[in-house]
């Protein structure tokens, strides 16, 4: 099966610093995939690479074309589409205003109504909310505010950054089943976490991300049962 995603032998540096080394992996079609690894690993400089924030050697394929040098515009008309580990939502726009800048990617206007009815319907806090200024809402209401916006630009590979950062374990298993009925919905998923256990448990397939460097990966239900990742990042049982 060829991957609709991939990266092969991809580095990233700051300076001359290399913060991503070598890294290869694939996204197949309809898949969770997530890289987990600890702080400062190299998973935020992944996605903001792979959505071209950032350049990069090495080679970057989507749906079979080299998007390596795209610029991120470019990647973002393709539904290549990231949301960022701060959100970046509007604080003093409404939720709807921020929901619909979500769709400014698509030259084909005429489903936007219809996609923020289906983003209302996934989402009836937002819906409730939709008056409301972005900056009230709680911080999962945030973080829902910013799958919902992704979500807007109808996206063929969602990449999300630690989007459990910052929330109560509840609200968490929310995000994830969020998340997972997101790939039921045909959505492809790179899903970047510290959150190892929770990332697992909804992924398809791991790599696990060590100063910038693969050093593991498998299905997410072998890496989960892995003695060195279970004393490593999952708790220790
Ligand atoms: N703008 C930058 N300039 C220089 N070095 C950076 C910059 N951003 C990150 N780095 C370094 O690159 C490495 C990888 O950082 P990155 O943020 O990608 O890790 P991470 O796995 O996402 O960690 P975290 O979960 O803490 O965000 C770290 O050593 C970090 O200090």
């Amino acid at each position: 099966m060829t991957a609709m995603f991939s990266m092969t032998d991809v580095t990233v540096c700051y300076d001359n610093v290399e913060a991503v080394r070598n890294v290869s992996l694939a996204v197949e079609e309809g898949q969770i995939v997530t890289v987990i690894g600890p702080n400062g690993a190299g998973k935020t400089t992944l996605l903001m690479a792979a959505i071209g924030l950032l350049a990069s050697r090495g080679r970057m394929e989507f749906q079979g074309n080299d998007i390596g040098k795209l610029a991120v515009e470019d990647r973002v008309e393709r539904r290549l589409c990231l949301v960022p580990e701060k959100r970046e939502l509007f604080a003093d726009m409404s939720v709807a205003d921020n929901l619909l800048l979500g769709s400014y990617s698509l030259r084909d206007r005429s489903g936007v109504q219809k996609t923020l009815d289906e983003v209302y319907d996934r989402f009836p806090r937002l819906k409730e909310r939709q008056r409301q200024a972005a900056g009230t809402l709680s911080g999962g209401e945030r973080q829902m505010l910013a799958l919902g916006r992704a979500l807007m630009a109808k996206p063929k590979l969602l990449m999300l950054d630690e989007p459990s950062l910052g929330l109560a374990p509840l609200i968490v298993r929310e995000i994830f089943r969020t998340i997972a009925s997101l790939r039921d919905l045909g959505v492809s998923i790179l899903l970047v976490e510290q959150n190892a256990r929770a990332a697992l448990e909804t992924a398809d397939y791991g790599y696990v991300l060590e100063t910038g460097e693969v050093v593991q990966s498998g299905p997410a239900k072998d890496l989960i049962h892995d003695p060195r990742l279970i004393t490593a990042y999952l708790g220790g049982h």
